[in-house]
Protein backbone atom coordinates (compact mmCIF):
# COMPACT_ATOMS: atom_id res chain seq x y z
CA UNK A 1 0.00 0.00 0.00
CA UNK A 2 3.12 2.34 -0.49
CA UNK A 3 2.66 5.11 -3.20
CA UNK A 4 5.16 6.81 -4.88
CA UNK A 5 4.22 9.79 -2.61
CA UNK A 6 4.92 8.06 0.66
CA UNK A 7 6.73 11.06 2.37
CA UNK A 8 6.87 12.39 5.74
CA UNK A 9 5.74 15.96 6.78
CA UNK A 10 7.43 18.41 9.25
CA UNK A 11 5.84 18.39 12.67
CA UNK A 12 6.24 22.02 14.02
CA UNK A 13 5.21 23.33 17.43
CA UNK A 14 5.01 27.06 18.24
CA UNK A 15 5.19 28.28 21.31
CA UNK A 16 2.92 25.38 22.75
CA UNK A 17 2.14 25.59 26.43
CA UNK A 18 -0.22 24.03 28.87
CA UNK A 19 -1.11 24.89 31.62
CA UNK A 20 -2.78 22.29 35.00
CA UNK A 21 -3.92 24.66 37.31
CA UNK A 22 -1.07 26.34 38.70
CA UNK A 23 1.48 23.76 36.73
CA UNK A 24 2.62 25.30 34.01
CA UNK A 25 3.65 21.89 32.26
CA UNK A 26 4.51 23.37 28.96
CA UNK A 27 6.09 26.63 28.65
CA UNK A 28 5.98 28.22 25.11
CA UNK A 29 7.52 25.21 23.12
CA UNK A 30 8.59 25.61 19.88
CA UNK A 31 10.89 22.76 17.96
CA UNK A 32 10.49 21.10 14.26
CA UNK A 33 10.81 17.48 13.33
CA UNK A 34 11.56 17.09 10.06
CA UNK A 35 11.22 14.53 7.42
CA UNK A 36 13.77 12.14 6.69
CA UNK A 37 14.72 11.40 9.98
CA UNK A 38 14.24 10.65 13.71
CA UNK A 39 14.08 13.29 16.29
CA UNK A 40 14.33 12.28 19.93
CA UNK A 41 12.12 14.44 22.08
CA UNK A 42 13.93 14.13 25.46
CA UNK A 43 13.71 15.05 29.34
CA UNK A 44 13.58 14.00 32.65
CA UNK A 45 10.44 12.31 34.26
CA UNK A 46 7.89 15.30 34.64
CA UNK A 47 9.76 17.69 32.00
CA UNK A 48 5.84 17.87 30.06
CA UNK A 49 6.99 15.35 27.23
CA UNK A 50 3.97 13.27 27.08
CA UNK A 51 1.70 16.74 27.49
CA UNK A 52 3.04 17.81 24.48
CA UNK A 53 2.57 14.64 22.12
CA UNK A 54 -0.97 14.74 23.48
CA UNK A 55 -1.82 18.22 22.31
CA UNK A 56 0.44 17.44 19.19
CA UNK A 57 -2.27 14.51 18.72
CA UNK A 58 -5.17 16.53 19.48
CA UNK A 59 -5.68 15.04 22.43
CA UNK A 60 -6.00 17.77 24.77
CA UNK A 61 -6.04 21.41 24.25
CA UNK A 62 -3.65 23.84 24.58
CA UNK A 63 -3.31 26.80 27.25
CA UNK A 64 -1.41 28.35 24.03
CA UNK A 65 0.55 28.10 20.90
CA UNK A 66 0.08 25.49 17.83
CA UNK A 67 0.94 22.10 17.03
CA UNK A 68 0.75 21.08 12.92
CA UNK A 69 1.72 18.21 10.70
CA UNK A 70 2.89 19.38 7.64
CA UNK A 71 1.59 22.98 8.85
CA UNK A 72 -2.11 21.63 9.28
CA UNK A 73 -3.05 21.00 13.05
CA UNK A 74 -3.79 17.53 13.78
CA UNK A 75 -7.24 17.91 14.35
CA UNK A 76 -7.80 18.84 10.77
CA UNK A 77 -6.46 16.30 9.23
CA UNK A 78 -8.63 14.02 7.07
CA UNK A 79 -7.34 10.62 7.47
CA UNK A 80 -5.44 10.73 10.62
CA UNK A 81 -4.71 7.07 10.88
CA UNK A 82 -2.62 7.15 7.24
CA UNK A 83 -0.62 10.26 8.00
CA UNK A 84 0.05 9.91 11.84
CA UNK A 85 0.79 6.39 14.05
CA UNK A 86 1.08 7.31 17.65
CA UNK A 87 1.77 5.16 20.46
CA UNK A 88 1.51 7.33 23.28
CA UNK A 89 0.23 5.36 26.29
CA UNK A 90 0.52 1.39 27.02
CA UNK A 91 -1.48 -0.49 24.57
CA UNK A 92 -5.31 -1.02 25.73
CA UNK A 93 -5.28 -5.19 24.74
CA UNK A 94 -8.22 -7.45 25.28
CA UNK A 95 -6.13 -10.44 26.65
CA UNK A 96 -8.35 -12.71 25.01
CA UNK A 97 -7.86 -11.46 21.45
CA UNK A 98 -4.90 -12.87 19.31
CA UNK A 99 -2.34 -10.28 18.15
CA UNK A 100 -4.19 -10.60 14.48
CA UNK A 101 -7.21 -10.37 15.76
CA UNK A 102 -6.40 -7.21 17.46
CA UNK A 103 -4.82 -5.74 14.68
CA UNK A 104 -8.19 -7.12 12.43
CA UNK A 105 -10.05 -5.12 14.57
CA UNK A 106 -8.23 -1.60 13.80
CA UNK A 107 -7.76 -2.34 10.47
CA UNK A 108 -11.37 -2.35 10.18
CA UNK A 109 -12.01 0.76 11.94
CA UNK A 110 -9.41 2.62 9.61
CA UNK A 111 -10.49 0.78 6.50
CA UNK A 112 -7.86 -1.08 5.44
CA UNK A 113 -7.78 -4.87 4.32
CA UNK A 114 -7.16 -7.67 6.54
CA UNK A 115 -4.06 -8.53 4.58
CA UNK A 116 -2.22 -4.89 5.70
CA UNK A 117 -2.88 -7.19 9.42
CA UNK A 118 -0.74 -9.93 8.60
CA UNK A 119 2.10 -7.90 7.00
CA UNK A 120 2.40 -5.45 10.05
CA UNK A 121 2.76 -8.40 12.14
CA UNK A 122 5.90 -9.55 9.94
CA UNK A 123 7.21 -5.83 10.00
CA UNK A 124 7.60 -5.83 13.88
CA UNK A 125 8.53 -9.18 14.36
CA UNK A 126 5.42 -11.05 15.49
CA UNK A 127 4.09 -12.85 12.90
CA UNK A 128 5.05 -15.96 14.58
CA UNK A 129 2.74 -15.25 17.72
CA UNK A 130 -0.06 -14.14 15.12
CA UNK A 131 -2.09 -16.36 16.65
CA UNK A 132 -1.52 -16.13 20.74
CA UNK A 133 -3.57 -14.40 23.04
CA UNK A 134 -2.43 -11.02 23.98
CA UNK A 135 -2.80 -11.55 27.51
CA UNK A 136 0.16 -13.88 27.48
CA UNK A 137 2.58 -10.82 26.05
CA UNK A 138 5.58 -9.44 27.50
CA UNK A 139 5.97 -6.08 27.62
CA UNK A 140 8.47 -6.09 24.90
CA UNK A 141 5.58 -8.03 22.48
CA UNK A 142 2.87 -5.62 23.58
CA UNK A 143 5.29 -2.31 22.72
CA UNK A 144 5.79 -4.08 18.93
CA UNK A 145 1.92 -4.68 18.30
CA UNK A 146 1.46 -1.19 19.47
CA UNK A 147 3.80 -0.07 16.95
CA UNK A 148 2.43 -2.56 14.49
CA UNK A 149 -1.32 -1.10 15.50
CA UNK A 150 0.03 2.63 14.41
CA UNK A 151 1.61 1.43 11.19
CA UNK A 152 -1.32 0.00 9.79
CA UNK A 153 -2.40 2.84 7.66
CA UNK A 154 1.06 2.96 6.31
CA UNK A 155 1.74 6.38 7.88
CA UNK A 156 4.85 8.44 6.74
CA UNK A 157 4.40 10.60 10.32
CA UNK A 158 5.39 8.30 13.57
CA UNK A 159 4.95 9.71 17.35
CA UNK A 160 6.12 7.58 19.74
CA UNK A 161 5.90 8.38 23.64
CA UNK A 162 8.96 6.46 25.18
CA UNK A 163 9.03 3.54 23.12
CA UNK A 164 12.14 1.91 24.05
CA UNK A 165 10.50 1.46 27.71
CA UNK A 166 10.58 -2.56 28.62
CA UNK A 167 12.64 -3.33 26.04
CA UNK A 168 15.46 -5.15 26.16
CA UNK A 169 18.69 -4.57 24.31
CA UNK A 170 18.25 -6.73 21.47
CA UNK A 171 14.65 -5.42 21.35
CA UNK A 172 15.96 -1.63 21.44
CA UNK A 173 18.38 -2.78 18.62
CA UNK A 174 15.49 -4.27 16.55
CA UNK A 175 13.81 -0.48 17.25
CA UNK A 176 16.28 0.98 16.54
CA UNK A 177 16.75 -0.67 12.74
CA UNK A 178 12.94 -0.42 12.37
CA UNK A 179 12.62 3.51 13.44
CA UNK A 180 15.90 4.05 10.95
CA UNK A 181 14.77 2.09 8.32
CA UNK A 182 11.31 4.33 8.08
CA UNK A 183 13.47 7.48 8.21
CA UNK A 184 15.83 6.24 5.30
CA UNK A 185 12.37 5.75 3.47
CA UNK A 186 11.75 9.24 4.02
CA UNK A 187 9.10 9.43 7.12
CA UNK A 188 9.32 11.63 10.14
CA UNK A 189 9.68 10.10 13.02
CA UNK A 190 9.55 11.75 16.76
CA UNK A 191 10.32 9.18 19.77
CA UNK A 192 10.33 10.23 23.38
CA UNK A 193 12.51 8.92 26.12
CA UNK A 194 13.97 10.19 29.58
CA UNK A 195 17.27 8.19 28.62
CA UNK A 196 19.44 10.03 25.85
CA UNK A 197 21.75 6.97 25.84
CA UNK A 198 18.49 4.36 25.36
CA UNK A 199 18.09 6.51 21.78
CA UNK A 200 21.70 8.01 21.19
CA UNK A 201 22.59 5.06 18.18
CA UNK A 202 18.57 5.94 17.01
CA UNK A 203 18.00 9.57 16.76
CA UNK A 204 19.61 12.55 14.46
CA UNK A 205 18.76 15.15 16.07
CA UNK A 206 17.52 15.73 19.75
CA UNK A 207 14.99 18.24 21.49
CA UNK A 208 15.83 18.62 25.04
CA UNK A 209 13.24 20.07 27.23
CA UNK A 210 13.78 20.71 30.99
CA UNK A 211 10.30 21.97 33.43
CA UNK A 212 8.46 22.01 30.15
CA UNK A 213 10.75 23.98 28.45
CA UNK A 214 13.07 24.22 25.51
CA UNK A 215 17.13 23.34 26.82
CA UNK A 216 18.31 22.33 23.39
CA UNK A 217 17.34 21.48 19.49
CA UNK A 218 20.02 20.42 16.82
CA UNK A 219 21.86 17.67 15.42
CA UNK A 220 22.59 15.23 17.99
CA UNK A 221 26.24 15.52 16.43
CA UNK A 222 26.26 19.68 16.96
CA UNK A 223 25.41 18.05 20.53
CA UNK A 224 28.52 16.21 20.71
CA UNK A 225 30.63 18.68 18.91
CA UNK A 226 29.69 21.70 21.65
CA UNK A 227 30.47 19.31 24.50
CA UNK A 228 33.95 18.34 22.80
CA UNK A 229 36.28 16.68 25.02
CA UNK A 230 38.71 17.84 27.66
CA UNK A 231 42.06 17.04 29.12
CA UNK A 232 42.82 16.19 32.46
CA UNK A 233 45.72 17.85 33.28
CA UNK A 234 48.07 16.89 36.19
CA UNK A 235 50.35 19.44 37.62
CA UNK A 236 52.35 21.04 39.91
CA UNK A 237 50.48 24.06 40.63
CA UNK A 238 47.25 23.25 39.20
CA UNK A 239 45.86 26.73 40.20
CA UNK A 240 48.92 28.01 39.19
CA UNK A 241 48.15 26.62 35.92
CA UNK A 242 44.10 27.80 35.96
CA UNK A 243 45.48 31.46 36.48
CA UNK A 244 47.95 31.17 33.67
CA UNK A 245 44.92 29.80 31.56
CA UNK A 246 42.89 32.51 32.59
CA UNK A 247 45.74 35.17 31.78
CA UNK A 248 45.25 33.81 28.23
CA UNK A 249 41.55 34.14 27.81
CA UNK A 250 40.56 30.28 28.55
CA UNK A 251 37.93 30.36 31.29
CA UNK A 252 36.68 26.63 30.59
CA UNK A 253 39.37 24.87 32.87
CA UNK A 254 38.09 23.55 36.50
CA UNK A 255 39.39 21.30 39.27
CA UNK A 256 37.62 17.79 39.28
CA UNK A 257 38.28 15.62 42.63
CA UNK A 258 41.46 14.47 41.99
CA UNK A 259 43.60 17.36 41.74
CA UNK A 260 43.71 17.53 38.01
CA UNK A 261 42.68 20.48 35.94
CA UNK A 262 40.08 19.61 33.57
CA UNK A 263 40.63 22.00 29.80
CA UNK A 264 38.37 22.07 27.29
CA UNK A 265 39.19 24.03 23.99
CA UNK A 266 43.04 23.41 23.98
CA UNK A 267 45.31 20.52 23.04
CA UNK A 268 48.31 19.43 24.95
CA UNK A 269 50.74 21.13 23.32
CA UNK A 270 48.81 24.39 24.06
CA UNK A 271 48.47 23.36 27.74
CA UNK A 272 52.03 22.38 28.23
CA UNK A 273 52.87 25.79 26.38
CA UNK A 274 50.96 27.80 28.79
CA UNK A 275 52.64 25.73 31.50
CA UNK A 276 56.10 25.73 30.52
CA UNK A 277 56.07 30.14 30.05
CA UNK A 278 54.17 30.01 33.93
CA UNK A 279 56.78 28.20 35.26
CA UNK A 280 54.42 25.24 35.90
CA UNK A 281 55.65 21.25 35.43
CA UNK A 282 53.27 18.93 33.52
CA UNK A 283 53.20 15.40 35.05
CA UNK A 284 50.92 14.06 32.89
CA UNK A 285 47.71 14.28 30.84
CA UNK A 286 44.42 12.18 29.65
CA UNK A 287 42.05 12.55 27.00
CA UNK A 288 38.25 12.54 29.17
CA UNK A 289 35.85 11.83 26.33
CA UNK A 290 32.41 13.64 26.70
CA UNK A 291 29.66 11.22 28.33
CA UNK A 292 26.48 12.57 26.36
CA UNK A 293 24.62 11.21 28.72
CA UNK A 294 26.01 13.28 31.55
CA UNK A 295 26.06 16.60 29.19
CA UNK A 296 22.22 15.21 28.70
CA UNK A 297 22.08 15.90 32.97
CA UNK A 298 23.51 19.25 33.16
CA UNK A 299 21.17 20.66 30.51
CA UNK A 300 18.55 20.05 32.82
CA UNK A 301 19.58 19.55 35.73
CA UNK A 302 17.90 19.19 39.13
CA UNK A 303 14.72 19.10 37.11
CA UNK A 304 12.19 16.84 38.79
CA UNK A 305 9.25 18.99 38.83
CA UNK A 306 7.64 21.44 36.72
CA UNK A 307 7.17 24.62 37.57
CA UNK A 308 4.81 27.10 39.03
CA UNK A 309 4.47 30.08 37.73
CA UNK A 310 1.99 32.71 37.05
CA UNK A 311 -0.88 32.92 34.48
CA UNK A 312 -0.16 31.94 31.10
CA UNK A 313 1.32 34.44 28.63
CA UNK A 314 -0.20 34.92 25.21
CA UNK A 315 1.63 33.18 22.42
CA UNK A 316 3.86 35.16 20.55
CA UNK A 317 6.54 33.48 18.05
CA UNK A 318 10.22 33.59 18.73
CA UNK A 319 11.77 35.87 16.31
CA UNK A 320 13.85 34.23 13.54
CA UNK A 321 12.11 31.00 14.08
CA UNK A 322 13.91 27.95 12.42
CA UNK A 323 11.98 25.00 10.55
CA UNK A 324 14.49 22.83 10.70
CA UNK A 325 17.26 20.60 12.82
CA UNK A 326 19.50 23.58 14.41
CA UNK A 327 23.50 23.80 14.87
CA UNK A 328 23.13 25.63 17.66
CA UNK A 329 24.87 24.76 21.00
CA UNK A 330 22.62 24.54 24.43
CA UNK A 331 20.96 27.69 25.58
N1 LIG B 1 -3.83 16.05 33.67
C1 LIG B 1 -2.93 16.67 34.43
N2 LIG B 1 -3.29 17.43 35.49
C2 LIG B 1 -2.38 18.07 36.24
N3 LIG B 1 -1.04 18.01 36.04
C3 LIG B 1 -0.62 17.27 35.01
C4 LIG B 1 -1.52 16.56 34.13
N4 LIG B 1 -0.79 15.90 33.20
C5 LIG B 1 0.51 16.18 33.46
N5 LIG B 1 0.60 16.99 34.53
C6 LIG B 1 1.85 17.53 35.11
O1 LIG B 1 2.56 18.14 34.06
C7 LIG B 1 3.96 17.90 34.20
C8 LIG B 1 4.49 17.24 32.94
O2 LIG B 1 4.00 15.91 32.85
P1 LIG B 1 4.29 14.97 31.59
O3 LIG B 1 3.59 13.66 31.86
O4 LIG B 1 3.95 15.69 30.35
O5 LIG B 1 5.86 14.80 31.68
P2 LIG B 1 6.78 13.73 30.94
O6 LIG B 1 7.99 14.47 30.51
O7 LIG B 1 6.01 13.00 29.91
O8 LIG B 1 7.16 12.77 32.13
P3 LIG B 1 7.23 11.17 32.18
O9 LIG B 1 8.47 10.80 31.44
O10 LIG B 1 7.32 10.90 33.65
O11 LIG B 1 5.96 10.67 31.56
C9 LIG B 1 4.12 17.05 35.46
O12 LIG B 1 4.41 17.92 36.54
C10 LIG B 1 2.76 16.43 35.62
O13 LIG B 1 2.51 16.16 36.97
Amino acid sequence: MTSGLWQGAYLEVHGLTKQFRSTIAVNNLSFAAPPGSVTGFLGPNGAGKTTTLRMMLGLIRPTAGTATVGSVPFTNIADPARAVGAVLDSLSLHPKRTALGHLKVYAAAIGVPDTRAREVLGLVGLAEVANRRAGTFSLGMRQRLALATAVLGDPPVLILDEPANGLDPEGIAWLRDFLRSYAKRGGTVLISSHILREVEQTVDNVVIISRGSLVYQGALDALRGANRSRILVAASSPFGLANALVAKGITDAHMVPDGRLAVAGLTKEQIDSVARSAGIEVFGTALDSVDLEHVFLQLTSGQFAAQHAPPPQTYSPPPGYYHGPTDGVPR
